[in-house]
């Protein structure tokens, strides 16, 4: 935990008390097997272990020798130089890790990685360095492995299939001193503890300087979206007077096609455990418990995204950052002042004009709703993975009704001749400033490209696509500032790979990996290439945006 960052002292308080009694000593891992319980031995072993997986790589990338792996006779003995030479190049981060090694030896090391691990910048070390086998809850879940090849040519469909006799009627005992809740978000009260929780626990960048801070606001409309259900808004509490929420899991209910297929899915979002709670495999007893709850609802399927990499993602899309306010962004360490250049040179460079160029552009309102609905529900045909929006969706998720200081969805239409032509939008999603920095600015205001259409995607070869979006997403950048944002972030997503560019969108050291939860289907393109570099030919896969 950072410690600038201020944590109430009943909460911590609670929870020395709670492990005074034993009630954190002992977390199960209910339902991995018995013999997955942590221990503080078992913890020590596996720590242990993790170590000289670790040392194993150091060595293996200082050029010691390394054993051979179990497959190593499907593998070719050593791949030709220029196959090394082109991997590294492709993935930069490996370029990096293996920088200094002979190529002999490279090739020994690349050889053992998945082609499609290279190929999607999963890189050696930290936190995707991990192999399946040491992905204990994973490897027990319908997931698919890392080496299933692309190759393979099984049709799309489920990778276990489930009965409703096979779904346990009850949940999964908790360790002792914990019990399981159901958050009535309809009550402000336990949205607030929800955004308590969050806003202290919830994901931070790899350097500790910043965290999410979705606000109550945000989890309100984020939560509660056309069919949500209050049995997949799922928390953990502490027993006794507290009743501290210390862990949380949530689910909504929406349309997915993937590929041909549409599906009723489960979007899984927000979990979190307290800090003081981490590496006592609670995370597997919550996403049991939300699968256990969805198969009893007839749900076998879910998407998510995450930072992390896990067995597998079907997609991954890198982060790209428009800023709005240089100087602040600069201020809190988020954006560098690069070589050669100075911080008024970096002013200029970011400004934007001050009024929109899109003819007909406006702030979207209820009487757009179903042209809108017509307009991106045809423009999302174009993506592999997309969500099927209903009509009622489409006003929840773009019309704002909220206060000016609570809105949390921007959403415009162009209107020529009194037809909508073109829409685009953006969602407001702040984050803490968590560590030094925060001394001067503790907030960033960071607003996210959400959905965009346009009938220039139907031209024939997409004729003026490029052209238009660029400028209907200037026109949201310029929205943005006018609304006091520091910056605008984007995936590659969509067609976005077409204006990111241009725009004067730098490229992150973030990528967001999305997963599907049983279901296979071959890897979708998240529009970038293999040097992870936004690419217009990769357009075309992912088309779904998660909060
Ligand atoms: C049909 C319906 C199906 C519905 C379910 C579909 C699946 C939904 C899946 C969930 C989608 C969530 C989408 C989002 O919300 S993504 C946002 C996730 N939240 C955060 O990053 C917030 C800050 N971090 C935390 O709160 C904790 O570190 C979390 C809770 C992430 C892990 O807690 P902790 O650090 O105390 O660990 P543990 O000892 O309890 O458990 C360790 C195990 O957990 C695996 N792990 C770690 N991070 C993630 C992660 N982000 N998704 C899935 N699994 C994850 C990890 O590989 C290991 O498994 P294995 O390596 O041994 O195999």
């Amino acid at each position: 935990m950072s410690e600038s960052h201020p944590v109430g002292a009943p909460l911590e308080a609670h929870l020395e008390s709670e492990s005074e009694s034993g009630a954190e000593e002992q977390p199960q891992e209910v339902g991995e097997g018995s013999q997955d319980a942590t221990t503080t031995a078992t913890e020590k072993t596996k720590k242990k272990k993790k170590r000289s997986k670790r040392s194993k790589l150091v060595s293996a990338l200082k050029g010691e020798k390394l054993s051979e792996p179990a497959e190593s006779s499907k593998s070719p003995s050593k791949l030709p130089d220029e196959a090394v030479k082109k991997l590294l190049e492709m993935n930069p981060s490996l370029k990096g890790e293996l920088a200094g090694i002979p190529p002999e030896k490279a090739s020994e090391i690349l050889r053992k990685m998945d082609v499609s691990q290279l190929l999607s910048g999963i890189s050696l070390n930290g936190k995707n360095q991990k192999d399946m086998a040491s992905y204990k809850f994973w490897a027990t879940q319908p997931v698919p492995k890392f080496d299933e090849k692309p190759e393979d040519s099984r049709p799309d469909g489920p990778i276990k299939e489930v009965t409703p006799e096979m779904v346990p009627k009850t949940a999964a005992p908790l360790p002792e001193g914990y019990e399981w809740c159901e958050l009535d978000l309809t009550n402000d009260e336990e949205i607030k503890e929800v955004y308590k929780l969050l806003s202290q626990h919830y994901v931070e960048d790899d350097h500790a300087m910043f965290r999410f801070n979705y606000s109550a606001v945000f989890l309100d409309w984020a939560l509660k979206s056309p069919g949500w259900k209050k049995s997949w808004h799922i928390g953990v509490r502490a027993k006794g007077p507290s009743r501290l929420l210390v862990a949380s899991i949530f689910g909504i209910p929406i349309k997915l096609r993937i590929r041909q297929n549409v599906l009723d899915v489960v979007e899984i979002n927000f979990l979190c455990v307290h800090k003081k709670l981490r590496s006592r495999r609670l995370a597997p007893v919550l996403i049991k418990e939300i699968t256990r709850r969805c198969n009893l609802d007839g749900v076998y399927q879910a998407i998510y995204t995450g930072g992390v990499v896990l067995p597998t993602p079907v997609g991954s899309c890198r982060y790209f950052h428009r800023s709005l306010d240089w100087s602040k962004l600069y201020e809190i360490g988020f954006s560098p002042l690069p070589p050669n250049s100075t911080p008024a040179k970096m002013i200029a460079r970011n400004q934007l004009p001050s009024n929109t160029s899109t003819p007909g552009w406006r702030v979207m309102e209820e009487r757009d709703i179903e042209p809108v609905y017509d307009l991106l529900s045809r423009y999302l045909t174009r993506f592999e993975l997309a969500q099927e929006f209903t009509r009622d969706e489409v006003e929840h998720w773009f019309i704002n009704k909220h206060k000016p200081e609570d809105q949390v969805v921007w959403s415009f239409v162009a209107e020529q001749d009194g037809k909508i032509t073109d829409f685009g939008s953006f969602y407001c999603l702040e984050s803490s400033v968590i560590g030094e920095m925060s001394k001067k600015h503790d907030k960033i205001r960071a607003a996210y490209l959400y959905y965009y259409a346009s009938e220039h995607a139907f031209n024939p070869k997409e004729k003026g696509l490029k052209e238009r979006l660029t400028q209907l997403v200037q026109d949201l950048l310029i929205e943005a500032k006018k609304a006091k944002f520091d910056v605008f972030n984007a995936l590659t997503l969509h067609d976005n790979p077409l204006f990111l560019e241009q725009l004067k969108f730098g490229a992150g050291d973030g990528q967001l990996h999305h997963y599907l939860y049983n279901w296979r289907t071959k890897p979708i393109s998240g529009g970038i290439n293999a040097k992870n570099q936004p690419d217009e030919s990769k357009r075309g896969g992912i088309g779904i945006v998660l909060l």
